[in-house]
Order: structure tokens, then C-alpha cells, then sequence
């Protein structure tokens, strides 16, 4: 290929990477009038939704709400019929791919673990760090002194300091989950979108997730969707409720349960 034609495909927007993250208004995500539809069905319906740079979020709302297509369409699995989305002021999120979209700097962890049973939790994150799930080539390279520090940082910050090397399939399943954080975090995402991370946990276990999930924003913003409403009343500053597609109330824990149109939506369940 010509110089010519690279530069005519590197102006056209190819091969380039997205902007870097630009945060100075404060906001690490916009939704504006974001629909979906399945079918004729309206999965998410003229959705709205700013959410703060190190904030951490809550989203709740009864089956069906749409939170999940929310999260799709953030990651890029689902293409919005209408509407925009984006990540700070600068990067658009609508022309990015998903794996694009995962390197701009947003992380997303789903409910079930999906760690690797049979490599040590040390290896877990090697892997998660490298950002290529292609096993012996990460394995048989060699890792820079600064990617050893943040992988021994990161174990640090989600509590398997003492887990370094034991095998990820031996443990329990809040510690799955931590390490699935873990993978996430090396990364280094500006925002972390988690899905239902408490579920399946004991008591302890659903405490130390509150507690981690809490010092993780501010340096970055957290998004959490969860049904448990102790939980959520035990991490959250501002609490989305989703119905229908679009936002119902949003504000203070306090705020959203005593709201009437929420109560109504719950009992209706
Ligand atoms: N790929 C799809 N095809 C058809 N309908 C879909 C698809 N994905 C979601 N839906 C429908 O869109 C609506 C919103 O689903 P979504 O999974 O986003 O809700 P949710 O709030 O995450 O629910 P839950 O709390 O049950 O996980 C539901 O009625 C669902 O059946």
C-alpha cells in the first residue's frame, strides 16, 4: 500500500486509536435519548444517563428494565437504534467496536466469574493484563518489573495478597469474583461497569465486595447494577432506577425508595 493511501484510510479514521479520555467536565459517560428495540419491543426507551468521573453508581430497576441492555450498549454489543453515546468529551463510543471500546478504558465484569480454574491467581491477572487471552504466549513472556508491581498492587487492593499462587479453580466464590475484578482493574479502565456482584455470596464475603467496590471509585467510576437492595443501600451516594426502558427516579437511596412511582413499580413485580 502507498504512503498515499495509508494516509487517506488514517484520515478517514482508520487504524487510528480513539482520543485520549477527556474528562474536564467532570462526566465519564453520556446516554442521550438511547433506544433499543427487539422485535418492535422497546428494550431501553429515549434513555438518559450522565454518570460523574470517580463516581460510584448504582443502577437498579425490576426484570426487565433494560439494565443490561444498557450495559450492552456501553460495551458495544448493542448497537443503539437511535441516540449517543459517550466516554468523556472526546471519544465516541457509537463508532467503536467492543474490543476498541474495552482498550478506550471501559471495563465490564459480568455476574458469573469466567477466570481461568487451572492457572494461579498471579497468572489470572498476567493474562488479564496482557489483554490477549492467548495462554502460552503470555505465559512464556517475560514481565516488565512495572507490570509485576501493578499485578502485586492489584492483589493488594482486591485482598489475595495470600493467594498469589493458588490455583484460581480452588477458590471460594467471592474470591472468583474479586479476582475477576482484579483482571479488570489491571487494565487500568476509567470506568468499571459490574454486574450483580454480590449474588451468590456469604454475608462477609457481600461486606468486603462493598467495601472494595468503595475504594475503587474516585479513581475511576464504578457502575454496579444488583437486586440487593441492603447492598446497594450499603455502597451507594446516587441510585438509578430503570423501568421501561428509560430512568424513573434517580438520586438518594432514601430518595428513590420513598418515591412513589418506585414503590408502585416494585409491588407491581
Ligand atoms: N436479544 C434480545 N432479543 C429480544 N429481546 C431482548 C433481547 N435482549 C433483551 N431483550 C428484552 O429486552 C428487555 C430488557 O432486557 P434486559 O435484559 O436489558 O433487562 P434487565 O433490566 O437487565 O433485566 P434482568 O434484571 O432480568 O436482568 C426484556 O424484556 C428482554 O426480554
Amino acid at each position: 500500500m502507498s504512503m498515499t493511501s495509508i494516509g487517506r484510510l488514517l484520515s478517514r479514521g482508520h487504524y487510528s486509536a480513539p482520543p485520549p479520555l477527556d474528562l474536564s467536565h467532570n462526566i465519564v459517560l453520556y446516554l442521550e435519548g438511547i433506544s433499543v428495540s427487539f422485535d418492535g419491543f422497546k428494550a431501553l426507551n429515549n434513555l438518559n444517563l450522565y454518570i460523574e468521573a470517580g463516581e460510584l453508581r448504582c443502577i437498579i430497576g425490576p426484570n426487565g428494565a433494560g439494565k443490561t441492555t444498557m450495559m450492552d450498549v456501553i460495551t458495544g454489543k448493542t448497537r443503539p437504534d437511535t441516540g449517543s453515546a459517550w466516554f468523556g468529551q472526546t471519544i465516541d463510543l457509537l463508532a467503536l467496536s467492543e474490543p476498541e471500546i474495552a482498550q478506550a478504558g471501559i471495563g465490564r465484569k459480568f455476574q458469573k466469574p469466567t477466570v481461568f480454574p487451572n492457572h494461579t491467581v498471579f497468572e489470572n491477572l498476567e493474562l488479564a493484563l496482557a489483554g490477549e487471552r492467548s495462554v502460552w504466549k503470555v505465559l512464556f513472556a517475560k514481565l516488565s518489573p512495572s507490570q509485576i508491581a501493578r499485578i502485586d498492587q492489584v492483589l493488594e487492593t482486591v485482598g489475595l495478597k495470600d493467594h498469589r499462587s493458588t490455583q484460581a479453580g480452588s477458590l471460594s466464590h467471592g474470591q472468583k469474583q474479586w479476582l475477576e475484578i482484579g483482571m479488570m482493574l489491571v487494565q487500568e479502565p476509567k470506568l468499571m461497569l459490574v454486574d450483580e456482584p454480590v449474588a451468590g455470596m456469604t454475608p462477609q464475603e457481600t461486606e468486603k465486595t462493598a467495601e472494595l467496590l468503595v475504594s475503587l471509585a474516585g479513581e475511576r467510576s464504578v457502575v454496579v447494577v444488583e437486586h440487593d437492595m441492603d447492598f446497594v443501600r450499603s455502597i451507594a451516594r446516587t441510585v438509578t432506577v430503570l423501568h421501561e426502558g428509560s430512568v424513573l427516579a434517580e438520586g438518594s437511596i432514601d430518595k428513590v425508595q420513598n418515591d412513589p412511582k418506585v414503590v408502585e413499580v416494585y409491588l407491581g413485580e
